[in-house]
């Protein structure tokens, strides 16, 4: 890791204790996600190494880096889903307000309750609008009566600006809607469960501008009740709606920093290589 960046003279320091080399003074420091010494395999090919972050709530935090650096990877872990890649082998600590998520008796499905999902593309169930949004509740016991579930899938749809477009077409496919609607309806869904984070996958990379702008407001607006923490090749992108921005070079968490020091003063070469243009 380079913990000295020689050529500037700088020191990152605070980087192995998890913390931003600078501090967002806008942004929450409650801590949500404390990751220490984080390493994972994919058999014998090594894909993060040695990360230790410190994510808080109730902020955004992106996650950027060249294509094969593990941002992916490193946003799976964080609700278990490199379990199901069975090629995987990791040590380490993550812990999600205060409990290791990879305990033993940790119940996944109640973990994925908590870290919701948001994937590159769309992927709307078959289902019905409001059927993608009351299905999870309804299994995780959050609601029973009708009255309540339409409740909720109005309050979900509201929150992410859906509801004006879908309130009279409840009942149509989930798969009619547009790109952009379809990616809100997947954001419903992930909130709809009342989840404390939500991983979101280079969730706008499939969709047109006026589509991404819509969700980059929604992001901003999500952030007040929901930690974020989104990964994206989009630079502007980051700097338009993280807090807090990590960079991700060959498996290392290279520079974590307050996203507006990252992008006018990085403190490292290499993320202001990549930030600047030479490569990626
Ligand atoms: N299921 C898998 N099995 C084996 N190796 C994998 C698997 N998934 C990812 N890798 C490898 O792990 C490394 C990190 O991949 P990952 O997808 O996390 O990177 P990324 O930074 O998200 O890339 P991109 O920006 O292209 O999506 C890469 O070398 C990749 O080839």
């Amino acid at each position: 890791m380079d913990m000295k960046v020689a050529d500037r003279g700088v020191t990152m320091s605070g980087h192995d204790t998890g913390q931003p080399v600078t501090r967002n003074e806008q942004a929450n420091h409650e801590l949500s996600i404390r990751v220490r010494d984080l390493n994972l395999w994919y058999g014998d090919t090594q894909a993060l190494k040695n990360i230790n972050i410190d994510v808080f709530q109730k902020n955004v935090t992106a996650l950027i880096g060249p294509s094969g650096c593990g941002k992916s990877t490193f946003l799976r872990c964080l609700n278990r889903m490199n379990d199901l890649i069975p090629s995987v082998r990791l040590d380490g600590l993550i812990e999600m307000d205060g409990r290791d998520v990879n305990e033993a008796k940790m119940d996944e499905v109640a973990l994925r309750r908590r870290v919701g999902m948001v994937f590159q593309k769309p992927n709307p169930f078959p289902k019905s609008i409001y059927e993608n949004i009351a299905y999870a509740p309804r299994m995780h016991d959050l609601v029973s009566r009708k009255a309540d579930q339409d409740e909720l899938v109005e309050k979900a749809l509201r929150e992410a600006g859906l509801w004006n477009e879908v309130k009279d077409k409840l009942q149509q496919p989930g798969t009619s809607l547009s790109g952009g609607q379809q990616q809100r309806l997947c954001i419903a869904r992930a909130i709809a469960v009342q989840p404390d984070v939500i991983l979101m996958d280079e969730p706008t990379s499939a969709l047109d501008p006026i589509s991404t702008a819509t969700i980059e407001d929604l992001i901003d607006k999500l952030k007040q009740d929901f930690t974020i923490i989104t990964v994206t090749h989009n630079m502007q992108q980051a700097a338009r709606v993280a807090d807090y921005t990590a960079f991700f070079h060959l498996g290392e968490l290279v520079e974590y920093n307050d996203t507006k020091t990252m992008f006018a003063n990085p403190h490292t070469k290499k993320a202001e290589d990549y930030i600047t243009g030479r490569y990626g």
